[in-house]
């Protein structure tokens, strides 16, 4: 198991300074997590809801309030020397690099951290920076990065230590689509590699495309665990029926929420897998051809539980 989080509970005191004794505010709740080693793990919820404050204890960054959590079999309190050691930190933002120094630089710097011969380094700094498209501005300073060129700068310093874990917080915040499709294959690649991926994100494209399973958090609390497609289908998440060009009414069909039309395309949206079945016989009876049904993508699912207020796009 390559995380094992038991009870965590995290308070922080808000309101400091201008508040005699301030609020409590409870990021996580007596949250429990077991993430198994080669698993590429996504932590979904709302703003506010604990996932940053799980990334940053499990990193060894911040203490727990209570509970315990093992990384890679250490106690992230008691042995953090021994997490850190094995344990690669992408969070999102232009924070942790050295503006004044290069691409290549930085690594090398990183590299000396983690104890990694400099010839090695040298070496691994390369292939890493051509491993985010950063080759050719290696030598460039860190100051005249974009943000999306400093986030991919994150991504290989998160890995020049050879990492049996990587936490990434947010790592495709700033990318452009290019980098962001290129980050998806480098998780895979990780995968492959037989890395444990913790993987923080708002985007439901992308957790669904590279996560194994995600946990859903509200409230510092977990939800559920379970793979993208069974969270689809535990929900109560609403199937689509899509079909070309039909003037056909469905709106009165049991178990129909709404009918939208797109261009040539009729989305139907029903409350269940069966009404959608009903609304699909329905048609085929009438001679449409062109019908199908959308199973709930994990944005849906996503959507249903906190509503539009989770959404960040
Ligand atoms: N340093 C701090 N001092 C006080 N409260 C904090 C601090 N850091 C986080 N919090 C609070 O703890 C709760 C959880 O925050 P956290 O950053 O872990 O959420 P998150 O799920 O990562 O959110 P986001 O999606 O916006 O990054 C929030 O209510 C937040 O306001």
């Amino acid at each position: 198991m390559s995380v094992r989080a038991r009870h965590l509970t995290r308070k922080y005191r808000r309101g400091k300074g201008w508040r005699p004794n301030g609020d409590v505010v409870t990021a996580l709740d007596s949250l429990s997590l077991d993430v198994p080693s080669g698993e590429v793990h996504g932590l979904l919820g709302p703003n506010g809801s604990g996932k940053t404050t799980l990334c940053r204890i499990l990193s060894t960054v911040l203490t727990p309030t209570s509970g315990t959590a093992h990384v890679l079999g250490y106690n992230v309190v008691t042995e953090a020397a021994d997490v850190r050691a094995r344990l690669g930190i992408v969070f999102g933002g232009e924070r942790g690099l050295y503006w004044k120094l290069t691409g290549r630089q930085n690594l090398q710097y990183w590299a000396a951290l983690y104890k990694v011969p400099s010839a090695v380094a040298r070496q691994r700094a390369q292939k890493l920076l051509d491993r985010v498209g950063l080759g050719t501005e290696a030598n460039d300073l860190v100051e005249t990065y974009s943000r999306g060129m400093k986030q991919r700068l994150h991504l290989a310093r998160g890995l020049i230590g050879r990492p049996k874990l990587v936490v990434f917080d947010e790592p495709t915040i700033g990318m452009d689509p290019v980098a962001a499709h290129d980050f998806r294959e480098l998780i895979t690649e990780l995968r492959t590699e037989g890395c444990t991926v913790l993987l923080t994100t708002h985007d439901m494209a992308e957790a669904e495309a590279v996560c194994d399973r995600v946990t859903l958090i509200g409230g510092g609390r977990v939800l559920a665990t379970e793979t993208p497609r069974g969270l689809a289908r535990l929900s109560a998440g609403h199937h689509w029926v899509e079909a070309d060009d039909i003037d056909i009414d469905v709106a009165h069909l049991p178990g129909v929420v709404e009918v939208v039309r797109q261009g040539a395309v009729t989305r139907v949206k029903t409350d269940s897998e069966g009404a959608a079945r009903g609304v699909l016989d329905f048609l085929l009876g009438r001679g449409v051809r062109t019908v199908r049904i959308v199973p709930p993508t994990l944005a849906d699912v996503y959507l249903d539980l906190f509503g539009a207020r989770g959404m960040e796009v």
